[in-house]
This record gives structure tokens, sequence and C-alpha cells, in this order.
């Protein structure tokens, strides 16, 4: 049964309300004012209804409080304007008092029915180029991700979302800024492990001119450029100590210090922090702050990797393939059937995107109007996993023979992981990925996996 808190000051009106409520079999709470009503965790409840004026804070000061839970403000046909601005606050509706008992019990349900009708539902995302899109997908797992973020958006806490490489981590983010209170302002991405260590500092904070060689100009930092907006910081588990100290600061006080200088600036910025890793046993091992940790963890976002949502690969591929074809103009492409069955079967270790690019490579190399599994390109499979349970390491079989002549049984990932663990100490993470032919992140992504991640070096003085 839906629950209900009535925030009125008038005691006759609230016990009036409050008979009319549980006669239609609603669980009804009371408070007598907006301080009361916070003391009752107004956001546990399916919906409030507060009157607008009330001893102390108005009625509307519990629409941020009571958030997800929507609010419902009463007001004399006097006030009327004041109604309007309760809505232009966040109120999801008003009445105006006296009401009529059959006309209020169809508001509140009206109210109720959409906010289940919300639940489970995908949100619509404006992705970076201005373009509409949706997550797709309606496994369980997913759908509670989505209830999360409708309920997370409104409530400005700082969010933690946990998932693989490409199983929507950003897609989530936009998600919750587009719905939250902050939509108008920017949101800034930024992926902790795509900065160069010694950059990542100055990038997210700023700097001051000659803070550093070669700083020959003061510097705005991107958490600076989020001031109003949300913040949007992707593998948070490789963003180094420094930089989690001067975190935590923003998140604490809402300070932030520029490098080289003195002086603070108050800033005003929600936190969306994304990792594929287990912050809390890092900072067992002193490579993540534990009061960093709490501070992220307020509420938490898991995304499924894409291999525990068998049902939902068929339908992404689907999706996906149909934009792809219009990307390319090859609209009316099909996956064969065993394409299909390949979609099923491969154990997706780089999760939608992997999906993303194996289609589009299909629809670029598809000669008929049947995608081929070799079109896909997908590496042969020696068995799948059972669950995301473990690393999430993918069992392939050897993506291709090694590129050096003399090792020719070794794959390439053996090969990777020689390269790396031969030169790490002499090349930095720029000069490794060169050499490999892959990108920064790439480098990174295949150093989670093989479980060799890079070493942290001496940080910068500040
Ligand atoms: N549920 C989904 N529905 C539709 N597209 C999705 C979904 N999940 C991911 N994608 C697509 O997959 C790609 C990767 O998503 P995204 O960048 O959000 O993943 P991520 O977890 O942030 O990855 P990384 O950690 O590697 O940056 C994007 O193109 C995104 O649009």
């Amino acid at each position: 049964m839906p629950r209900i808190l009535i925030v009125e000051d008038e005691a006759i009106i609230r016990s009036a309300l409050k008979r009319l409520l549980e006669r239609h079999s609603y669980i009804v709470s009371e408070a007598a004012s907006a301080e009361e009503a916070r003391a009752l965790a107004p956001s546990e409840f399916d919906l409030v209804i507060s009157d607008l004026r009330l001893p102390g804070d108005p009625g509307t000061a519990l629409i941020e409080a009571a958030a997800p839970a929507p609010v419902l403000i009463m007001t004399s046909y006097a006030s009327m304007r004041s109604a309007v601005d309760a809505l232009k606050q966040g109120a999801v509706d008003y009445v105006a008092k006296p009401f009529d008992h059959t006309e209020l019990l169809e508001t509140v349900e009206r109210i109720l029915h959409k906010q289940s009708m919300l639940q489970g539902t995908p949100p619509d995302i404006t992705d970076k180029g201005g373009g509409r899109q949706t997550m797709i997908g309606d496994c369980t797992a997913m759908q509670q991700v989505y209830t999360r973020i409708r309920k997370t958006a409104p409530a400005d806490v700082t969010v933690l979302i946990q998932g693989e490489s490409g199983t929507g981590k950003e897609l989530v983010a936009r998600a919750i800024h587009q719905q939250s209170k902050r939509a108008k302002a920017s949101l800034i991405c930024v992926n902790c492990a795509a900065i160069p260590e010694t950059l990542i500092e100055s990038e997210l904070f700023g700097h001051e001119k000659g803070a550093f060689t070669g700083a020959s100009a003061a510097r705005t930092g991107l958490v600076e450029a989020a001031d109003g907006g949300t913040l949007f910081l992707d593998e948070i588990g490789e963003l180094p100590l420094d930089a989690q100290a001067r975190l935590l600061r923003v998140l604490q006080e809402g300070e932030i210090r520029k490098i080289g200088s003195v002086e603070t600036r108050h800033v005003d910025v929600r936190l969306i922090a994304a990792t594929h890793r287990d912050l809390r046993a890092l900072s067992k091992t002193g490579e993540f702050r534990l009061d960093l940790y709490y501070r992220l963890n307020v509420m938490q976002i898991e995304l499924p990797p894409l291999r525990d949502r068998e049902e939902d690969v068929l339908k992404i591929a689907d999706i996906l393939l149909d934009k792809a074809c219009k990307r390319h103009d090859r609209q009316g492409l099909r996956l064969s059937r065993a394409s299909r069955q390949d979609l099923r079967d491969y154990p997706w270790p780089g999760n939608v995107r992997e999906l993303e690019n194996a289609l589009e490579r299909g629809v670029i190399l598809a000669e008929g109007h049947l995608i081929h599994p070799d079109d896909l390109g997908l590496a042969p499979v020696t068995s799948r996993p059972h669950s995301s349970a473990g690393s999430g390491t993918a069992v392939l079989a050897n993506e291709a023979s090694a590129p050096t002549g003399d090792d020719d049984d070794l794959s390439l990932e053996d090969y990777f992981q020689h390269f790396v663990l031969e030169h790490q100490d002499q090349m930095s993470e720029t000069e490794l990925a060169q050499k490999l032919g892959i990108s920064r992140k790439n480098l990174w992504e295949r150093r989670q996996r093989l479980g060799i991640p890079r070493k942290k070096t001496a940080r910068r003085p500040t």
C-alpha cells in the first residue's frame, strides 16, 4: 500500500485528510511542520502532501528533502500565484483548499500511478552531439538501474556507478544529470584513466601561472568548469592520492584550491563517479582513500556486464544494427542465423561498446542482405564464463598470433604482458601505448584485465 505523509499545521484539516486517505487504503503519517516532516524521512514515502504555509519553513522547502518522493502542495485560492511558484520549484502538482474529496483522491491516484509507471522505464538521454538516445535492455538488473536513476537524479547526492568498461556508465551519468535540477547547467565528463598521472591534478583543479615547469599561464580546472552543474569522473579508482585529497576537500567543504595557489574558491558541484574496481579493496591497500570512498558511496548504481544479460543481447543488437544501417546507408541488412547464435554465445568482454563495434563492422563488411559471422569479426570463444562474479575476463581464444617472428605460439595478450613488464620502467604510458599501437585508454583497460595495473609514480609537489 502506498505510504503518504501529510504536512499540515491545522489539526482539523490534517486529521480529516488522514481519515479520507486511510478510508482509501493508504498508509498515512502526519507532521505539523516542515521540520517535523524532515524527521520522518520524507524521501521514504510514496507521496508527501504539504500545506504551502506552515510555521517555520514553507511546504516547498520539503521538495528537496523528500526527493525522489513527489510533493503535492495544498494552497488556498488566495495564493494561486504561490502555487505556480511551487510548481516551478519542483512540486508535482497543487490542490486548492478547500478541496473537493473526489478531486483530491483522483490527483493522488494519478501521481502515484505515474510514479509506478516510471519504475523500470529506461531514461531518455541527450547524447554528446545533441541527439536523443535511450538505454536499451529490459532484464531485471537493468530495470533496477532505471529505477535507481529516476530516484537518485533529483536527490542531488553523490553517486557511485560500478560496472565494467562499455556497460554504459557514462550513459547513466548523463541520465542522472539530465533528470536532475542541474540539467540546464554543464555536465563535465572526465576519464581519469585517460589523462596522464602528472597532468590530472592540474586538469581537474587548475593551476596558477608558474605553479610548475611549463605552467606558463594560469588555468581553470574542470571541477570549476562544472560549478553549478555535474562532474562525472569515470575510472575514479585511477585518481592519484594527491588528487583524491583535493577532491575530498571539494566534497567536504565545497572548496577548491588551484595548484600553486594559497586561496580557495567555493564551488557547487554534484559528483558522479564511476569505476569497475573495488574501491573498498583498494582502500585496504592504501591506493584509495577510505574517507573519499565513504563520501562517494552515498548512492550506488551497479551496471551488469552484457554476458549476464543474455536475454538483452539480441534486443540491443537489433536496435544498434538498425542505427548502424542508417548511419552507413545500408537499410534492410539483417543478421544471419549463425551470426545471431554467435552474438548470443560471445562473452562480450567490452560489453555494449564491443557489440556496437562488431555490428558497425558487420554493416560495413556485409556483401549481400545478410551479416555473416565473418563480417562481425568476433574472436573465437573457447568457453563461456557463467557469470560476472569473477574478474570480467573473457575466455577468448588467442586474438592473433604474436607480432614477433620468434614467439610463434605467444598470444597477443602474452605478448602484451611481456612487452609491458619489460618496458614499463623505462617508458611512460604514452610511449608504451604508442609502441603497442593502441590508445592509452586501451592500454589501461588491458592492464586491468590482465592484472598488471600501472605502478603509481612519484607526484609533482604542489
Ligand atoms: N543499455 C545501453 N543501451 C544502449 N547503448 C548502450 C547501453 N549501454 C552502453 N551503450 C553504448 O555503449 C557505448 C559505451 O557506453 P559508455 O561509454 O556509457 O560505457 P562506460 O561504462 O562509461 O565505458 P568506459 O568505462 O569504457 O568509458 C556507448 O556508445 C553507449 O551509447
